[in-house]
């Protein structure tokens, strides 16, 4: 086992990996920019060293300056948490060739679920569900328009490198179809540095279910169920949960498959995340996410499994010490992010000073805080403040503490989205589990 890891994050996602650490008995070293040098998990880390301005290109994104603390500090392996560098192959390359373990899935497959084309092309070969369309770049507008007539309209046209929504364009006839190619391209090109698209059948109100992954480096790979994570809005989650409200034994059984199979397709380790696109009975590969997800808690909290612990065994070379059919779902969890922004004023981030902060707690309730009062909330991050999660035996008692929770949780000196989660969890859709990815497109009065 590792004697000593480096956390390459922040916020909440680096106190869940420091509290990992500790209870494997592992030190830890923490980096951090200068906005965050008086922030929580900071102090819970063994050691911590300042990595730069709070500019996440010269801090968090800077691959050097962590690899310079890593082999100062002499880790065995790093944690890259979610977001910044956690699926960059370059920084799981940099890992490897100072032979440090990077806490993550091998590069190979980063650099194959990156290209979204390219993950479709593998996971249709391997048997998995996946929309209808075609698995290679777009060349010449006249072809396409020969496949979208064969698929219907409408149509999507999605950037090879983009993911969580970047880069892509809806087409409802010929007409929009070439503009959309075009500026789908210009996009991809201008974001990503790489205009390949594609097309795909549009699905206009599906749910977003994702499968949980765990696999180690002898091909033992398990799944953990399902979660259900269509509450977004411009592609941000905010409220995510398990298991999905329209998952049957049997549904779970089959996408459980299609996932496993999607991780041994490319000879997976590590956590991961396979997503899909839900549509009446049918589910079709969407994305395959290479690291720990903001949403990890209401899996482990249904399943019982420390998924953290699990991905720092993995990477130290252990084999999984269970088996699917020792895999159980019960009960069920919602989570709540928690962001520093203003829900009312179309979600602009709040940054500031926490002045006053009481915890939720008490039954069925774990909250994952980064912060604490009197905490900084920097602007130059995401606005994610902490997750509140809320268990019960069933989707209804997860529902009654949620609302609990909510009202009990008091961050005064910013504002949050607090009082939107409270909304949601009284709206009778959501009550009813009627939800989609256009839930919060669809009940904007109401959330006001
Ligand atoms: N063929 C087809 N049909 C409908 C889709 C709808 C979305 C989508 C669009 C808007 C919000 C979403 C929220 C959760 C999951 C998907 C979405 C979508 N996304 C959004 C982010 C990226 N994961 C792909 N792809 C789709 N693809
Ligand atoms: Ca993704």
């Amino acid at each position: 086992m590792f004697k000593k890891v480096l956390i390459a994050n922040r916020g909440e996602i680096a106190v869940r990996v420091i509290r990992a650490c500790q209870e494997l008995g592992i030190k830890t070293v923490a980096v951090y920019s200068e906005a965050d040098e008086h922030s929580l998990y900071t102090t819970l880390a063994d050691e911590c060293y300042c990595i730069g301005p709070p500019q996440a290109s010269k801090s968090y994104l800077n691959i050097e300056r962590i690899m310079t603390v890593a082999e100062k500090t002499g880790v065995d392996a790093i944690h890259p948490g979610y977001g910044f560098l956690s699926e960059n192959p370059k920084f799981a390359k940099a890992c490897e060739d100072r032979g440090i373990v990077f806490i993550g899935p091998p590069v190979e497959a980063i650099e194959s679920m990156g290209s979204k084309i390219n993950a479709k092309r593998i996971m249709k070969n391997a048997g998995v569900p996946v929309l209808p369309g075609r698995e290679d770049p777009i060349e010449d507008p006249n072809e396409v328009i020969e496949v979208a007539e064969e698929i219907g309209y409408p149509v999507i046209i999605k950037a090879s490198a983009g993911g969580g929504g970047m880069g892509m364009g809806v087409a409802y006839n010929k007409q929009e179809l070439i503009e959309t190619i075009e500026s789908t391209k210009s996009i991809a090109q201008s974001a990503f540095g790489d205009s390949t698209v594609f097309i795909e059948k549009y699905l206009e109100k599906p749910r977003h279910i994702e499968i949980q992954i765990l696999a180690d480096k002898y091909g033992n790979v398990v799944h953990l169920g399902d979660r259900e994570c269509s509450i977004q809005r411009r592609h941000q989650k905010l409220i995510e949960e398990a298991p999905a409200p329209i998952m049957t034994e049997e549904l779970r059984v089959k996408m459980g498959e299609a996932a496993v199979k999607a991780a041994k397709a490319i000879n997976y380790h590590s956590a991961g995340t396979v997503e899909f696109l839900y549509n009446n009975g049918e589910f079709y590969f969407l994305e395959m996410n290479t690291r720990v997800q903001v949403e990890h808690p209401i899996t482990e909290i249904i399943t019982g499994c420390d998924i953290v612990k699990e991905q720092i065994k993995i990477a130290a070379g252990e084999k999984l010490s269970f088996t699917q059919e020792d895999v159980e779902i019960r009960g069920h969890a919602i989570e709540c992010r928690i962001n520093a922004e203003d829900a009312v004023n179309d979600f602009i981030p709040s940054p500031g000073k926490i002045k006053h902060y009481r915890s939720p707690g008490g039954p069925g309730i774990r909250l994952d805080s980064g912060v604490y009062g009197g905490a900084e909330i920097p602007p130059y991050y995401d606005s994610l403040i902490s997750k509140l999660i809320a268990y019960g035996r069933d989707r209804n008692e997860a529902i009654a503490r949620m609302k609990r929770a909510l009202s009990e949780y008091m961050i005064l000196g910013v504002i949050t989205n607090i009082p939107f989660h409270k909304a949601v969890v009284e709206e009778p859709d959501f009550i009813k589990g009627n939800i989609s990815t256009h839930y919060i497109d669809d009940h904007a009065e109401y959330l006001k």
